[in-house]
């Protein structure tokens, strides 16, 4: 009876609340819905704990208090010890809420009379999309206490504290074994800190049609293969390797070379048909003891790369990984804005002062610039976006790519990868231990060859986080740079 979706999309709880609307103005029973989702977190908290001595469910005064009182009501009617507290007023009369609290039959005790003990599973129904306002003392000294005896709870749709816009915590929140949310994931699910308070994530099927869930939904997804897999070139026997890209990667100076040297080498294991790095003379030999496939070629100032450009086989470019020399740079920049280009690192930090200057030269044209700032490196050309705190790490990647004309890829634990055009992924394949020296460098490799590939932006740089993040699961626990390359697996796996 209950239906686990596998959709990728993500709607926000107010794309959720027009999702509401207009199920009502098709003549759905919104009691209906309420009563599947409340039965869905009951019959999860039976199956998924077992071991429960007592159930506690704790109902807020909203919708979510809602889900709770049914819940309560489906576990007390398979024999379950279940115990029932409210927080603040009942819900208002009339409403769905009022009517599962009467239709549960159980009367709910005062919240702060709740004690928790040993042997407790914790049912959190305090807040959910309607979350507003950092939790009460009241209710911050009981989720500390149930952190503090380690006792399992399951959240109904968020881990109450948990903004489901943002992932912010509020407050304090708890800290959820498990989370059943409803019709699609929520950005809360996904952002840090959020998603390490959600434990495991059901999305169930409460039977709102699809057609109105697709009417509202805008342009976030989960990032899996799904989204990129049909932009990704069908490699076959008969591509020539220059049909297959070939990439260009620059390199730093002779004491800084290795950064550029992974980016390359994870360019040629992600599927470029060839790679070049491009060094400075007194770096060539640095660069060349290391170096088999890769080819490299000297360049050292900008007339020797307008040269160079003349062939236009060369079909992306990867500069700033330990680039180290700014103005040569911003210099570089300027002859590669008609072409396809990672920029990373020393690349990004080059236009600090104006970035002004970088954003105007990619703004007319196919989108071809990728752009891959961690948080500081966000900071450095999106102070005010980095600053405001009205706005998720959503809000700010999609805000930096309309302003830049760049694919932003807004790197951490919980990667952003964000188009000009408002579209927005994402990614959580990405296990912690991907955050070591040397990874952001072959991920701007792998990103450039998606791009020498002819994948458009988007596409590519989604593709290259997705096996990125793929690659370091596969890599394993104590990995370094270089055997997260050699985990890169075929884009056709
Ligand atoms: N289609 C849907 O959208 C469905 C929604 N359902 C449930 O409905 C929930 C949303 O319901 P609501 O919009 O009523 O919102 P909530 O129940 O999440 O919270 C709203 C209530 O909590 C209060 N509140 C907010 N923050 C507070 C704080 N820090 N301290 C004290 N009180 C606070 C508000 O004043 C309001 O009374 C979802 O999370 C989900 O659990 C389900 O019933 C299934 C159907
Ligand atoms: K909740």
């Amino acid at each position: 009876m209950m239906r686990a979706i596998h959709s990728s999309a993500i709607i926000s709880p107010a794309q959720m609340t027009a999702i509401d609307r207009a199920a009502a103005g098709s003549g759905l029973d919104s009691f209906a819905l309420m009563n599947a989702a409340g039965s869905a977190v009951g019959e999860i908290a039976l199956r998924r704990f077992p071991q429960a001595l007592r159930f506690v469910v704790l109902c807020g005064p909203g919708n979510n208090g809602g889900d709770g009182y049914i819940a309560a009501r489906r576990m007390r009617a398979s024999g379950a010890c279940v115990a029932l507290y409210a927080l603040g007023d009942a819900p208002a009369a009339g409403g769905d809420a009022a009517r599962a609290r009467s239709a549960c039959a159980m009367a709910p005790a005062a919240f702060d009379t709740f004690v928790p003990r040993s042997g407790d599973v914790i049912v959190d129904a305090l807040f959910g999309a309607g979350f507003s306002r950092p939790v009460c003392e009241d209710v911050a000294v009981v989720m500390r206490k149930v952190t503090a005896m380690d006792l399992p709870v399951l959240s109904v749709d968020l881990p109450s504290g948990v903004d489901g816009r943002t992932g912010a915590v509020r407050g304090e929140s708890f800290t959820a074994a498990r989370t059943v949310t409803f019709v699609a994931r929520k950005p809360g699910h996904l952002l840090l800190p959020g998603r390490m308070l959600c434990g495991a994530l059901d999305v169930i099927d409460i039977g709102i049609p699809r057609r109105l869930v697709d009417a509202h939904a805008g342009n976030l997804r989960k990032n899996t293969p799904a989204v990129w897999g049909q932009e990704a070139m069908v490699l076959n026997a008969a591509v020539h390797k220059y049909k297959r890209g070939h990439l260009a990667v620059f390199s730093g100076g002779p004491l800084s070379t290795g950064a550029a040297r992974l980016a390359a080498s994870a360019g040629l294991a992600s599927g470029a048909g060839l790679v070049t790095l491009a060094s400075p003379e007194l770096a060539l030999q640095a660069n060349a003891a290391h170096l088999t496939a890769v080819m490299l070629k000297a360049i050292d100032t900008a007339e020797a790369l307008e040269t160079w450009l003349d062939d236009r086989r060369i079909s992306a470019f990867v500069l700033g990984p330990a680039f180290g020399d700014v103005e040569k740079a911003r210099g570089f920049v300027t002859l590669l804005r008609d072409r396809r280009l990672v920029l990373d690192a020393d690349g990004i930090t080059a236009f600090r002062d104006d970035p002004a200057v970088l954003f105007d030269q990619f703004a007319t044209g196919p989108t071809r610039l990728v752009m891959t700032p961690h948080d500081g490196e966000f900071a450095r050309l999106f102070a005010d976006l980095a600053q405001d705190p009205a706005l998720s790490k959503i809000d700010r990647a999609i805000a930096a790519a309309r302003r830049s004309h760049a694919v932003i890829v807004f790197k951490g634990a919980d990667t952003v990868i964000a188009d000009p055009d408002g579209r927005a992924l994402v990614n959580a394949n990405a296990p912690p231990w991907l955050a070591t020296a040397g990874s952001g460098d072959v991920l701007a490799g792998m990103i450039g060859a998606h791009l020498a590939q002819g994948m458009p932006a988007f596409e590519a740089a989604a593709a290259g986080v997705w096996r990125h993040g793929d690659a370091g699961t596969l890599a394993g626990e104590g990995m370094t740079a270089e055997t997260l390359v050699q985990a890169i697996r075929p884009l056709h796996a």
